[in-house]
């Protein structure tokens, strides 16, 4: 179901495809399926595709059988370069690192987008009409959908990315994929302003009529429900459910941190779940003070989390709205008109029950990566610092996980900075600076935008 409540209800397949409800909502499940006590200690003998399938089942039954589900995970789940796809690592006295970025983009997104990728090829599978997906980044998504749809038949994506504002490394992910039905915009604006256009896209019917669009941006179901697998992996091997486990999360568009609010509701003990912002701060102030209002984008060392308006936050607000879309609708066509927002008391008090929020400066991040690297020896990329940071500073009683959403060898200048290290590129990622680059730069206006798409996408059959 939309989370605007006046969008057509959609089988998983119908929800993974369309990406972005009709009604500008975003789609969540009617219900939150749980695990038992009993279903989740016997994770604890399983290995991460097994994983996977017990937690997704649920989510997929309308359009995947089991097996079908395994045989996808275990494809997805075969590119990681860790044999544990997500391994627990231990950074001090009850702080852990769940290393996030084994695949072969090197960040949280593949552990989703690897199987997204998949889940769009079987389910257009004798499909007549071509597939447009637009996405936009701030850096990670866009390598990671490149990586897991480049060459794919039926499938065209354009990826509009911030203009300067992504690292060499995750430029170079993107813009070095030479595929046909791969296209890269750099937008002259920030990550905020691309998200909207690709949500105006979607809205208009003009556009979105002339093309089957799609969308890889966590707006699409399918890449969150991917992302709550490994709350469970990591908390059954640190005690849960017998113990309650806390996680950590650097957050910007609240897709990851929302996964875990999914893993709760499912029955996995969470002791907290921290939302871990930068100085772009908006949901540590919604989360703090109910006051959701967005001010211009800091660019920081942090580049894939400087967001100011983050979509998965209205999943959120429509889960403790008691899931009534009318209110959702309303609530976000005023935030839509004035960029301002409250939280409503239930949201607020609902919030605090599980969330705690901290926004942490540059030179609290480059603090928290030094610490690791001289007190554990452990090189930490400055997303995964943020959220360090955080759990030092909000640790209660429960071990403390700290999601490491990127390879350090991403952020390589800001790294070298804080520790005097400069991480190797893994040699996954092959000769990346010696590839040839292709992309294109176009104002930030729906009007160029969709111009340039229309030229290049295929449109639907009629
Ligand atoms: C490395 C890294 N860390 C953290 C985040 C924030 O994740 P989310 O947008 O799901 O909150 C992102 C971008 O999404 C990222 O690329
Ligand atoms: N940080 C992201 C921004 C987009 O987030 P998404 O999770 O909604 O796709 C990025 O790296 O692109």
């Amino acid at each position: 179901m939309s989370t605007r409540g006046s969008a057509p209800v959609l089988d998983f397949e119908g929800a993974t495809l369309a990406g972005l409800a009709a009604d500008g909502g975003l789609y969540v499940p009617e219900a939150w399926p749980t695990l038992t006590r009993d279903e989740i200690a016997a994770l604890a003998d399983l290995d991460y595709v097994e994983t996977a399938v017990r937690v997704m089942a649920p989510f997929v039954a309308s359009s995947l059988t089991e097996d079908d589900l395994r045989t996808l995970c275990t494809a997805a789940y075969g590119r990681f370069a860790h044999r544990a796809v997500t391994p627990l690592v231990q950074l001090g006295h009850d702080q852990w690192l769940l290393e996030l970025f084994h695949g072969p983009t090197l960040a949280f997104k593949d552990v989703a987008l690897q199987l997204v990728g998949l889940l769009f090829e079987r389910f257009l599978t004798g499909a007549t009409e071509p597939l447009t997906v637009i996405g936009a980044t701030s850096g990670d998504t866009g390598s990671a959908a490149i990586d897991a749809l480049a060459g794919r038949g039926g499938v065209d994506i354009f990826m509009l990315h911030p203009h300067g504002r992504v690292s060499d490394v995750q430029r170079r992910q993107m813009t070095t994929v030479l595929a046909p039905n791969v296209h890269n915009i750099a937008i002259e604006g920030d990550f905020d302003t691309a998200q909207a256009l690709v949500k105006a896209m979607f809205r208009d019917p003009g556009f979105s009529g002339r093309f089957k669009l799609s969308a890889v941006n966590s707006i699409n179901w399918a890449r969150l429900m991917a992302q709550v697998v490994y709350y469970f992996y990591a908390a059954v091997r640190l005690g849960a459910p017998g113990r309650p486990v806390a996680f950590s999360v650097p957050t910007g568009n609240f897709g990851d941190v929302f996964a875990g609010y999914v893993a709760a509701k499912m029955g996995l003990p969470i002791e907290r779940l921290v939302v871990a912002t930068n100085v772009n701060d908006i949901l540590h102030r919604a989360l703090s003070s109910g006051d959701y209002s967005s001010g211009t984008v800091t660019p920081t060392a942090t580049p894939s989390m400087d967001i100011q308006v983050s979509s998965n936050f209205e999943r959120l607000l429509h889960d403790l709205a008691g899931r009534d879309g009318a209110a959702i609708a309303g609530q976000m066509a005023g935030f839509e008109a004035t960029r301002a927002m409250r939280l409503t008391n239930a949201q607020s008090q609902g919030a605090s029950a599980l969330f705690h929020s901290i926004a942490v400066d540059e030179d609290g991040m480059a603090a928290a990566m030094a610490r690791a690297h001289d007190g554990a020896g452990q090189v930490l990329d400055p997303h995964t610092a943020i959220g360090y940071a955080a759990a030092t500073a909000l640790k209660g009683e429960a071990p403390m996980v700290t999601l490491a959403t990127a390879h350090p060898a991403k952020f390589r200048d800001a790294v070298e900075r804080a520790t005097g290290v400069r991480p190797a590129l893994p040699p996954r990622v092959g000769d990346l600076f010696q590839r040839e680059e292709r992309y294109d730069v176009l104002p930030a206006t729906f009007e160029a935008v969709t111009a340039y798409i229309a030229e290049r996408a295929q449109p639907r059959v009629p």
